[in-house]
């Protein structure tokens, strides 16, 4: 599956809706076991959530988006699919999020290929289950420092954290992916789905009982005059990059 949202893969609402809807189509065929998450565009694979989505829109608005992010993620995380991401760009924020809730991450390597979630670099806060996913990858201590430092890894960094599983040359990203995904093919459907349940449901359990708190959280949190101003001048300065 490749992403395709220009100029950025930003995780827009349309995007989240159609990323949902597509995962749903590949699960309900039954000639499908496996997905490469991988990006139309070299040099982003996502620059994760969409800020327009979260600046100057109303409470219904953050609302409905929150509720398709989290849908996302659900749908996801949750997949019975093995889901490789061959990751080819910078992957912030919630780029990052998106390639943790694979099963197997290939960072392609180039230092622009960045990783990590840097909300603090934005005065956001990156939410529970953002939290939760790193910790589950990379561990407590590990996490605890990348969060707050809003860290984002250059490949050799991300591969020595365990944020990603694999860096290779650019030009082998998507056959490393495909000889990675015969290598899970190869194990029983039934037995390998169980056993990625058994693993993530704790995770999965901890947002599903706090959905509509976490909506509610955001929303309030994203309402506040602070940081609509923080997130305004975020897009700014990234507008002002330019000239
Ligand atoms: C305690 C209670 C807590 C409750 C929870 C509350 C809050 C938490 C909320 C959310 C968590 C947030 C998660 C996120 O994912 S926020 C998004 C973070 N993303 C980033 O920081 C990445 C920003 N972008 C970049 O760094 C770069 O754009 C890039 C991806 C490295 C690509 O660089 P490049 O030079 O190739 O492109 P440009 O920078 O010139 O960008 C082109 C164009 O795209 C616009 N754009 C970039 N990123 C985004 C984005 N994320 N959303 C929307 N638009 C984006 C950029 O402004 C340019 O636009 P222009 O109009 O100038 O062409």
């Amino acid at each position: 599956m490749k992403l395709k949202n220009p100029p950025v893969n930003s995780l827009s609402l349309e995007m989240l809706t159609e990323l949902v809807i597509n995962l749903e189509k590949l699960e309900n065929d039954k000639a499908v076991r496996g997905l490469v998450l991988t990006s139309e565009y070299p040099g982003i694979f996502s620059a994760g959530l969409d800020l327009m989505e979260m600046c100057g829109r109303n409470p219904a608005h953050y609302a409905e988006y929150w509720k398709a992010l989290q849908e996302f993620w659900l749908k996801l995380y949750q997949s019975s699919l093995v889901v490789v991401a061959a990751i080819n760009g910078a992957s912030p924020a919630g780029g990052c999020l998106m390639s943790l809730i694979c099963d197997y991450r290939i960072l392609a390597d180039n230092p622009k290929y960045t990783i990590g979630l840097n909300e603090t670099l934005l005065g956001i806060v990156a939410p529970f289950w953002f939290k939760d996913t790193m910790v589950n990858t990379i561990g407590h201590r590990a996490s605890e420092r990348a969060l707050q430092l809003g860290l984002l890894f250059p490949p050799a960094e991300a591969l020595q954290v365990g944020l990603v599983d694999q860096v290779v040359p650019e030009d082998k990203l998507q056959s490393t992916a495909l000889s990675v995904m015969a290598q899970w093919l190869a194990i029983p459907d039934h037995a390998r789905q169980l056993t990625k349940t058994m693993m993530r449901k704790p995770t999965v359990d901890h947002l599903v009982k706090q959905r509509d708190a976490d909506i509610q959280n955001f929303v309030s949190f994203v309402s506040r005059d602070s940081i609509q101003k923080s997130l305004q001048m975020y897009l700014q300065k990234l507008r002002q990059k330019k000239s």
